[in-house]
Formats: C-alpha cells, sequence, structure tokens
C-alpha cells in the first residue's frame, strides 16, 4: 500500500532545520565564548605580570630601607629614630623596621618590639609569615639584610601588599606561593587551590615567588549568559531565522541529499506503461522510474530534474537498469516468450566518456542474456539536456548498436531538438510529447505540430510513438494520421514493472 504525502521531504526539511538551528545558536555561544576564554587568559597573564612587578617593587623599596638602616646600625637608638621614623613615612607598605644584634631588636620603628628576642637565622632572606606582636594572626612578609653583627627586619603588611590580586579579576583564584607558605586571593594562607581548573604562573625573576591564577573553565561562558543577554537573543533570533529562510528555499539541498540517501537505500524502482500498437496490441513497454520513500511513492517529476543537475541520474539509472534486469530475468524463467521492447530513459551526459562505460556494461549484460533475447532494449534519450554528437557520444553509441540496443528520441520538438540527433542516434523511434498531443486534434496549433512530425517521420521511416494519449477520439485521429504506437492512460497506467511482465507480457 501507498500512502501520498503532501511533502514527504517534511521530515527531511525539519531535521535540517534543527540542525542548522543548533549549528547557529550553539556554534555561535561556543565561539564567543571561546573567544572570550582566550580575552580572559591574555588579561589573567597580563595581570599575573602586573602582580609579580607590584610585588617586586615593594620588596625592593623594603631591601633599600633595610641598607639605609644598617648604614647607621653603629648609631645609638635614640640618635637613629629620625631615620626609622623617615623609612616609615617614605616607604608606606612597610609596618615596622627592626634592628637585630646579638638575638635581640636593639632598635625598632615600634617601640614594643624593642627588647624583643629575635633570631636573625629563623627567616628566610624573603618570608610570608603571621604577624605576632603589630596585627597578630594577619599575614606579613619580612625581608631581611645582614650587615656585620647587625641585621634588619622589616615587616610588610600583608592585607596593603596583596590586595593587589583581589582587584584583578573576580572569576578567577589568585595565589602568591613564597618558599615555606602561600597567601591566596582572600587573603588565606595556605589554603588549598580548586582542582580541575587551568592555572597559569608568573615566576618573580629577583625575589623567590609566583603568582599563580585559577582560571574556571566554564567561568567565561557562564559570564556570557550572565551579561550578554542581547547577544544571545541576536543569536537566538539569527538561529530561528536563517533555519526558516532555508525551509522556504531549501528543496533542492533537501532532495540532493534526500537523493544520495535514496541511492544508498537502493530506493529508486521501475513502473512500466505499455506501448500499443494501432489494434490496441502490446507493443513495447516505457520503464519509469519511481522512488518509494518510506511509504510515499514518488513521481519522478519531482526528483528528476534535481538528480540530472546534480547527476545522480547516473547512478539511480543504473541501479534502475539492474531492477529491471532482475526482474525480466525472474519472469522469464515462468514466461511464454513474447517479443516486446523495454524502453528505458536515459539522459545525454550518459553517452560520454565519464559514463558511458557503465551504460555500456549495463545494457550489454541484458542484450547478452539469452533469456532475454525476445526483449529489446531501447534506449529513450531525453532533450532536456543538450546531446553532444562529439567523437566519445558517437563511440559509445555505435557500441550500444553493436549490442543490438535501439535509439528513440523522447519529448521530440521540446527541448534540443535537433535534425542531426535522428541521423547519429539512428533513431528507430520519435516520441511525440503528451504536450502536443493533449491539444491533438484541436488546437490548430498542435495539430500543425504534430502533423508535420509525421511527415517528417514518414519521409525519415522512423516510427512514431505518440504519449500521453487520453481520448479514444486522440487516438482515431493519430492513427488515421499515421501514428504506429501509442502510450497513454487510455490504454494503461504506470504499474509496478513486476506486474507489469506477470500480467500483461505473459
Ligand atoms: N532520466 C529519466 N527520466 C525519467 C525516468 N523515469 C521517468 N522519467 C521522466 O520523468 C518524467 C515524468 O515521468 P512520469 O511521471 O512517470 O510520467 C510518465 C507517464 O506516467 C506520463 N503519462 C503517460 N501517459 C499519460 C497520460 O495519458 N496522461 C498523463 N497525464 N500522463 C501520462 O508521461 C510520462 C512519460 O513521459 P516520457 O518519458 O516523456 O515518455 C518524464 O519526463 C519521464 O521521461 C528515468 O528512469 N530516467
Amino acid at each position: 500500500m501507498t500512502l501520498r504525502v503532501t511533502d514527504p521531504f517534511l521530515f527531511l526539511k525539519i531535521v535540517h532545520c534543527v540542525l542548522l538551528f543548533m549549528l547557529l545558536f550553539f556554534g555561535g555561544l561556543i565561539i564567543y565564548a571561546y573567544q572570550a576564554y582566550a580575552a580572559h587568559i591574555v588579561k589573567t597573564e597580563d595581570s599575573l605580570e602586573i602582580a609579580v612587578n607590584f610585588i617586586n617593587s615593594k620588596i625592593n623599596d623594603s631591601f633599600t630601607a633595610n641598607e639605609f638602616i644598617l648604614s647607621s646600625a653603629s648609631m645609638d637608638c635614640h640618635s637613629s629614630e629620625p631615620l626609622f621614623n623617615k623609612v616609615i613615612l617614605e616607604v608606606p607598605s612597610i609596618q615596622t623596621v627592626n634592628l637585630i644584634a646579638d638575638n635581640k631588636v636593639i632598635c625598632s620603628s615600634s617601640a614594643i618590639n624593642v627588647g624583643e628576642p629575635a633570631n636573625p637565622g629563623e627567616y628566610l632572606p624573603v618570608d610570608l609569615l603571621m604577624s605576632r606582636t603589630i596585627v597578630p594572626g594577619k599575614p606579613i612578609l619580612i625581608t631581611k639584610s645582614q650587615r656585620g653583627d647587625f641585621t634588619v627586619i622589616s615587616t610588610l603588611h600583608g592585607p596593603t601588599l596583596f590586595s593587589v590580586i583581589k582587584l584583578f579579576n573576580e572569576q578567577t583564584y589568585f595565589t602568591v606561593d613564597f618558599p615555606t607558605s602561600k597567601i591566596d586571593v582572600n587573603l588565606n594562607m595556605d589554603s588549598q587551590p580548586p582542582q580541575n581548573e587551568v592555572n597559569l604562573h608568573r615566576s618573580s625573576n629577583s625575589y623567590p615567588f609566583t603568582v599563580s591564577a585559577y582560571i574556571n573553565r566554564t567561568g567565561p561562558f557562564i559570564d556570557i549568559l550572565e551579561s550578554n543577554s542581547l547577544l544571545i537573543l541576536f543569536l537566538f533570533s539569527l538561529a530561528l531565522v536563517v533555519p526558516f529562510c532555508f525551509y522556504l528555499h531549501s528543496k533542492k539541498i533537501v532532495l540532493k541529499s534526500a537523493l544520495r540517501m535514496g541511492l544508498k537505500k537502493k530506493q529508486f524502482i521501475p513502473y512500466a506503461q505499455a506501448i500499443v500498437d494501432t489494434n490496441g496490441e502490446l507493443s513495447g513497454c516505457e520503464v519509469l522510474m519511481r522512488w518509494q520513500y518510506g511509504k510515499a511513492l514518488i513521481n519522478p517529476d519531482v526528483f528528476i530534474p534535481t538528480a540530472e543537475e546534480s547527476r545522480y541520474i547516473v547512478p539511480m539509472t543504473l541501479m534502475l537498469m539492474d531492477k529491471i534486469y532482475q526482474e525480466c530475468v525472474e519472469t522469464c524463467l515462468i514466461a511464454n516468450k513474447k517479443n516486446f521492447y523495454l524502453s528505458v530513459n536515459i539522459c545525454p551526459i550518459q553517452l560520454s566518456r565519464k559514463y558511458s562505460a557503465k551504460l555500456i556494461e549495463s545494457c550489454a549484460r541484458f542484450t547478452e542474456d539469452p533469456q532475454l533475447s525476445h526483449i529489446t532494449l531501447v534506449l529513450e534519450i531525453t532533450e532536456r539536456q543538450i546531446i553532444t554528437n562529439d567523437e566519445d557520444t558517437l563511440n559509445a553509441i555505435s557500441e550500444l548498436e553493436k549490442l543490438g540496443v535501439k535509439f528513440s528520441i523522447d519529448d521530440f520538438g521540446t527541448g534540443y531538438s535537433c535534425l542531426e540527433h535522428l541521423r547519429d542516434l539512428n533513431a528507430n523511434a520519435l516520441k511525440i510529447d503528451k504536450r502536443f498531443i493533449d491539444g491533438y486534434p484541436e488546437n490548430e496549433h498542435c495539430f500543425n505540430l504534430v502533423s508535420n512530425i509525421l511527415d517528417l517521420s514518414k519521409r525519415l521511416n522512423i516510427p512514431i510513438i505518440a504519449e500521453g494519449v487520453e481520448t479514444q477520439h486522440q487516438a482515431d485521429q493519430l492513427v488515421m494520421n499515421g501514428v504506429q504506437n501509442l502510450q497513454g492512460y487510455l490504454f494503461h497506467r504506470p504499474e509496478p514493472l513486476i506486474s507489469f511482465l506477470t500480467q500483461k507480457v505473459l
């Protein structure tokens, strides 16, 4: 049972549209997110550079201050007090400066430190620590300089120093790592950085510390969703409009891809329409392609023009000829052999050097099979495309003729009709197109055209087949004027080849 569907490719079109929508919308989002991500990486690398330079400069300042204090280390504490004050005033990031000798603080910018025990050997030249005295529990960075018996240790206020990394980016987790401990963007010491995130590092060339950034992979994407609603709306509209336009103009693209699938699935099947002589007796048949597309049976008018344009018609015809051969052989085994001709539509390009070998091979299989000797194979060449009479085409025609293949010209007078074709093809029949038969004999224009073709055929001794005969009046007039063969709904409608062979030929 076959089902008639208004647009058999509707599902395929919808699938194409959905795919196009997804490609545009999600593809657009991904491209934008990727760009945002790449820009974020570049920005983060810049931030790391700034952070390293900033911390470097503060440590530099601190060492300069240490040297300044060491240069007056031999002065008594009271006399050197203005120097300590000068350091604190001029280098704002320094919290305290302490002069140490004999394992105790002998002088300090902070009076409470003076006299406190201090072992300089406990500290690295640059070290991150937790403050014990001035701001207990807060991170401090110390710098240590030594000259002779004197050591100067400066402390830098951690929150001031490291708040620079807090200013960069909210979605990025930063840490500053020193040899013994590290501090993160929230000023927590020695916390664990997030796992599975991209991390970038920048180490100082002057001091032993590294600034690291941990970037959330989905961060930029979430950022887009949150802060680019207009862009998303634009992408969404574009992704809707383009598939909609595609839907309206997609006929050919969808048809081509459906034809490709049809070829893979061998969905093209042979139908046959009987051709009768003047007594109404069967003399042959024309094989007409049908497309069994799921439950829909599609007529050639829908797909042949695109198949010809895309050249899928070449493998489609070969596939059809394969099926014709198999069905003929199948029915011949049980048939009373009755002579008749079987015509197959081909396009002129199938006679070109590129395609003719396979056509010849396929015809040879048919004509050389003794079981099918009662069937004359006719190739109907449509005039929808130009028939070139170059050497390759003429060679192909001659090879086919040697195999016993006959030729007829389809739609005579409608396409690229040229009298040379009659000579080159050694045409065995001319088919008068249905469009002329429709108006015959009433329409003067049709009448004159058909009469001319009939006249020409008589002079050249080429039989005529009139196609599209629908009324008895048309048939009578055509026969009276010399038409030898008739094809049309008046006699038979196209039907599956196998049922034609078993019911009409046997
Ligand atoms: N290259 C190939 N072209 C092919 C092949 N199979 C078919 N075709 C071409 O497609 C066109 C449409 O064919 P189809 O829909 O099969 O129509 C054929 C007949 O059904 C129709 N016809 C015959 N008699 C009547 C009639 O009395 N009334 C009426 N309304 N239609 C009728 O005519 C078509 C036969 O046309 P033609 O081939 O020109 O003799 C058509 O152009 C086919 O050629 C293929 O395998 N390859």
